[in-house]
């Protein structure tokens, strides 16, 4: 039976459509990403928490969604054990799948986490109207209506970051993995490189730990809720050990650094986006998800623009100019979208051989 449902904007938009996953009503942040592929990741991202996501590829449900795999305790599929979106909104819902490794539909998987999603919607026409006027909070409504509710104004980090300090790998170099809502590929790209990672929760005071390199993740929402972890980080800015942020982490940084981060218009949320490496004119093509932005013009002179975003010239990564730290706005672990930087990984940990090797205990 199909239900309908509707997509309602703060603007006074109002979309009717029909019901898929759940049939439930939602609140959220609506954004877009114009990503091809890849929804089982993007749904399991906890850096979409309290989103509505709306996906500009016209049809979507095609492949299904795989069934649950586990390596080294962790998802071999998925970005985190659970779909993290509030609400998904498509033009055309394909409940019918065909795909190697599909175990069931997207729509069912959804159901399976009360999630709902709306179709036959024109999401290019609405993505026009984000770009005009910037992402909006909006709500799916089924049967109930829900009040608007802005998700940037919760500590989403802190909902999403699991407890307790898990261990990971047996590898030489002893990494810190400050989990603010990591996607599991940044664990699976740490374990195939030699590491021993310690994963700790987002409040977790990190500098009593014995560690030779620490690492901040990717995670939903205004990185200024994060005070706890922007706290710790800058007892660790004061030392030399390797530090690497990606994305939240990247935000993180910036904020412990003395500097201040800036919502962007309507964000980047794609598998395409352009990025030169300062210096050089080299460009990468990245994937990305982010609302937020480090501004360059506010950091201390210690630290530069490491990676520039060639679509509207916003930090894409920042880097201390004598000590080993640096971060990406964008996604080197990608899952889904291009790999071209993981590389990132390796020079994060030739940094932490070379502190090791001048700093032997
Ligand atoms: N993927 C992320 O880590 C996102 C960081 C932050 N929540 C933002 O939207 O900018």
């Amino acid at each position: 039976m199909t239900q309908t449902a509707k997509l309602i904007l703060e603007d006074g938009t109002e979309i009717e459509g029909t019901s898929f996953g759940a049939y439930t009503s939602v609140a959220g942040e609506v954004v877009f990403s114009t990503a091809m592929t890849g929804y089982p990741e993007n749904l399991t991202d906890p850096s979409f928490a309290g989103q509505i996501l709306v996906l500009t590829t016209p049809m979507v449900g095609n492949y299904g969604v795989p069934g649950e795999e586990l390596y080294e305790s962790i998802s071999k599929i998925f970005e985190s054990d659970q779909v993290h979106i509030a609400g998904l909104v498509v033009t055309y819902y394909s409940e019918e799948h065909s795909h190697w490794n599909a175990a069931k539909s997207l729509g069912d998987w959804l159901k399976e986490y009360n999630i709902p999603g709306i179709f036959n919607v024109d999401t290019r026409l609405l993505t026009k109207k984000l770009r005009e006027k910037g992402a909006l909070l909006g709500k799916i409504v089924a049967a109930d209506d829900v009040p608007f509710h802005d998700p940037n104004q919760d500590n989403l980090v802190a909902q999403v970051s699991p407890p307790g300090v898990r261990h990971y790998g047996t590898g030489q170099h002893k990494i810190v993995l400050v989990d603010c809502g990591t996607k599991t590929n940044i664990i699976r790209c740490f374990l195939e490189r030699d590491v021993e990672l310690i994963r700790v929760p987002w409040d977790y005071d990190f500098n009593t730990l014995d560690y030779d390199g620490l690492f901040l993740s990717n995670g939903p929402g205004d990185p200024k809720r994060c005070a706890a972890t922007i706290g710790h980080l800058q007892t660790a800015l004061q030392q030399d050990k390797p530090i690497f942020g990606i994305c939240l982490g990247s935000q993180l940084m910036g904020l412990a650094a003395g500097g201040d981060t800036f919502k962007l218009k309507y964000g980047h949320r794609s598998h395409n986006q352009p990025v030169r490496l300062t210096g050089t004119p080299r460009c990468y093509i990245t994937s990305q998800n982010h609302g937020f932005a480090v501004d360059p013009a506010t950091l201390p002179a210690e630290w530069t623009v490491l990676f520039e975003n060639l679509n509207d010239g916003t930090c894409e990564g920042i880097k201390h100019q004598t000590k080993p730290f640096f971060s990406t706005q964008f996604h080197p672990e990608a899952a889904g979208g291009p790999q071209d930087t993981e590389f990132l990984f390796d020079d994060f940990l030739a940094a932490v051989a070379q502190y090791k090797a001048t700093h032997s205990k």
